[in-house]
Parts: structure tokens; sequence; C-alpha cells
């Protein structure tokens, strides 16, 4: 039997994933899993019983990723999941901040009560027009699930892009449409795009990566949209470029004190993964990481742990061990289980960065004794029996 705690409201369809062998608790305590998404965890004491944690989304600023793995807790994210609903938003943004429909709509609410609305919206409208997004310069920064698909629509709705991102994956640079520019400077980005839309994570090496300088660079009226983290921006220096119509309109997903009241801004309240679609598959694909990593041992998306796999678990012992990355941790596993006369039938070993796991068959069920004897060894942070 398991038991999970949900940090935040999590989709029914994804819950119900879980099987009878799971209940929901209110105790941090009593759970083995959590599930989370937005909810920050950073001032959180997560007690030994915790195995796990799902992050429902993407974004995995909210969790301690490090102290997590030095506890020997195992932090999954759901990579690409809600990826077509932020992509959605930020399509939606680049119309939003290229027409004033925000403003039309606004304008016809105030006059509800004229019986001419109609024939004065035909002297009105010329206040609220604005320019297609055809033909315009779209630079993204970061083409991962959701850049890649963001990049790929504007190329659909005729626009010209620009693609930025080092680090890009063999997966999604094969599914990138062959007419984004590859761009190796992110400066040329800033030089050229009339619309430029961040798509990268929240990191200290990615923090305020849109700055004074990088401002000063950009074209006159450019348009910039924020669904990742309102600290990529330096938003005090934008709040001057916006005063100044250096920067056109400021599309960002994250309100806060700076941005909420301020000129030329466009601020929605974190809703880029708020639809039906992207909240079910988030908890579908966080409730099965879960899962299989409890039931089985095995390790899919996770942000701190390499992913490892050794299959369902239908052997008669199974051990999993989160380590840190250093030598002779395996030979150390193979002493006590041999001096306890326990044969090992299959194992796997995997790492990352400076912590590793290690998933251990054995042709006998494993017992408490044998765990606590591995847990003994320096370097180990949490032995579990799968089996
Ligand atoms: N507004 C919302 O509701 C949502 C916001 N997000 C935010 O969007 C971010 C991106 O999400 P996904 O595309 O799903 O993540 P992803 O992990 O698929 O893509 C991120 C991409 O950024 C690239 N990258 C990292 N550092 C970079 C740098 N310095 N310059 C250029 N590229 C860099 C990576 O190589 C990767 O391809 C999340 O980390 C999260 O902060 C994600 C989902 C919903
Ligand atoms: O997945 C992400 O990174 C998001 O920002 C979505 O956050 P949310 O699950 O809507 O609180």
């Amino acid at each position: 039997m398991f038991q999970y705690q949900c940090l935040n409201p999590i989709s029914k369809v994804g819950l119900d994933g879980f099987t009878n062998d799971y209940t929901k608790t209110e105790e941090i305590e009593k759970a083995d899993a959590i599930l989370v998404r937005s909810a920050s965890m950073h001032e959180m004491k997560l007690p030994e019983n915790i195995q796990a944690i799902a992050r429902a989304g993407a974004g995995v600023n909210n969790i301690p990723l490090q102290d997590c793995a030095e506890q020997g807790i195992v932090v999954f994210n759901t990579p690409g999941a809600n990826a077509n609903g932020v992509k959605e938003m930020v399509i939606a943004g680049m119309l939003l901040a290229s027409r004033d429909i925000v403003g039309g709509v606004e304008w016809v609410k105030q006059e509800k009560d004229n019986e001419n609305v109609g024939k004065l919206a035909e002297k009105q409208k010329k206040q609220f027009a604005g320019c297609e997004i055809k033909g315009k310069k779209l630079g993204v920064i970061g083409l991962g699930a959701i850049g890649a698909m963001v990049a790929n629509t504007a190329i659909y709705l005729g626009m010209e892009v620009y693609g930025y991102d080092p680090y890009i994956s063999v997966d999604t640079a094969w599914k990138l449409s062959r007419e984004i520019k590859h761009i190796a400077n992110v400066e040329d980005i800033f030089k050229e795009c009339d619309y430029i839309t961040l798509h990268v994570p929240l990191l200290d090496s990615t923090k305020g990566m849109i700055s004074k300088d990088s401002i000063a660079m950009m074209k006159d009226g450019v348009v910039l949209l924020n669904f990742s983290r309102d600290l990529l921006v330096d938003e005090t220096a934008l709040i001057d470029a916006l005063e100044t119509g250096k920067v056109k309109k400021y599309v960002t997903d994250f309100a806060n004190p700076t941005v909420a009241g301020a000129k030329n801004t466009l601020v929605t309240p974190h809703l880029g993964a708020s639809t039906a679609e992207s909240e079910d598959n988030c908890a579908c694909m966080a409730v099965k990481e879960l899962r299989d990593y409890l039931e089985n041992g095995n390790i899919h998306n996770s942000v701190n742990y390499p992913n490892c796999d050794m299959g369902i678990c239908g052997v008669a012992g199974r051990i999993a061990i989160n380590h840190k990355n250093v030598v002779n941790m395996i030979s150390q596993f193979a002493t006590v289980l041999g001096g306890a006369g326990m044969n090992i039938s299959d194992m796997t070993n995997k790492s990352k960065g400076d912590y590793a796991y290690t998933l251990i068959d054995l042709e006998t069920p494993a017992t408490q004794e044998i765990i606590d004897k591995l847990d003994e060894i320096e370097g180990v942070l949490k032995v579990r029996i799968i089996k």
C-alpha cells in the first residue's frame, strides 16, 4: 500500500491512474510520494518517508532539487505534457500584442447602453487597429517542448522564425521545421526580431537573461513574450523600455507588483498550462512516473536522478539504492549481499552528476537486515525494498 499527498489540485483523470493500492493523505509524515504543480517547496522540511516528488508540469524551480537528491528523493517532471497549452497562449499573446483586441472589447463594453454603438464603432475602430504577424520576424529563445511548437506554428502562420538553443536535444531538433533559421548567437535574435519569446527554464544561468543591455540591442517597437518565468527578465529595465516605447508590448504569464499595472503590458495569471487537456496530460504522466518508481523502482523523466529501467518487478527480490556518484559503491553492495548469501540475478547502475542509482534483482526476497547494512555504507542516501 502507498500513500500520496497533493500540494496543488491535481486532475482527477490523472489521479484515477492510481490503483486501489494507493490512498491520498493530507499528512506528509505518511506520504510515500508528493504531487505538485507550482506550490513552492523550498521552505518545506521533507520527512524520510518521502520517496519521490512528481511535478505535474515542466518547470521545477519551485522544488529544492539538490536537497531532494541528497535525501534520496527522486524528483520527476512531465516533459512536453503541457506544451501545447502554452503554445496556444503564446500565439494568442502575439495576436493580442499586435492588435488592440483587449482595448476594443473593453470599448464595446463601455458603450453597452448606447443604441448607436454599431455606428460609433465604425468611427472609433481605427484607434484599435494594429498589424498582422505574417511576414514578421519571431525569435524563439529555447527550443524545447514549447519553443519548438511555437516556432513550427509561427512558420505555418507565415512568420520568419529565428531559433536559438545551444543545448537543443536531438529529438527536438528532428521536429523543427527546416524553415526555422538556426541562430548561434542570441544577440542576433535581439537585433533582428520584431517579436521575441522566451522558452528556457529558470536557472542560475538564465536568470535575468533579458537585461538592460539586451533590451538596448533590440529593435524599436519590439514585442517581448514571457511564458517561462518572470525572473528571466530584468523587469525594472523593461518597464523603462515600455515607457519610452522601445519595447511596444510585454506579454507575460507572471503577475507581480512590478508588471501588474505597468504601461503596455498584457499580464495573465499563469494560465499557460491551465487547460483541461494539459492538466490531464501532466497528471497522467506524473502518476505513471510515480507508480513505476514506487512499484518497480524504475526512473523515467527525473530531473535529479538518472533514468533507469529494469522492467516490471517480476523477480523474487528487488532493492533500489539512491547513492552518491562515487567510486567503489557497487563492490560494497555486492559484498553485503554476498555476505548474506543473497545471489544477484540482475543489476543496473546509472549516474547523473553527483548522484547515482542502483537497482538490484535478487533470487530471494530482500530483508530489512540487508537494507540496514546497505544503509550504513558511506554515500548511500536511501535504500528501499521494492520486493
Ligand atoms: N506559463 C506556463 O504555464 C508554463 C511555463 N513553462 C515554463 O517554460 C519553460 C520551458 O518549458 P519546456 O519547453 O516544456 O521545457 P524544455 O525542457 O522542453 O525546454 C527548455 C529548452 O531550453 C533550452 N535552454 C536551456 N538554457 C538555455 C539558454 N541559456 N539559452 C537557450 N536555450 C536554453 C534547453 O536546451 C531546452 O531545449 C519551463 O521551464 C517553465 O519555466 C512551462 C510550462 C507551462
Ligand atoms: O509546467 C510549468 O512549468 C508551469 O509553469 C505550469 O504551472 P502550473 O502547473 O499551471 O502551476
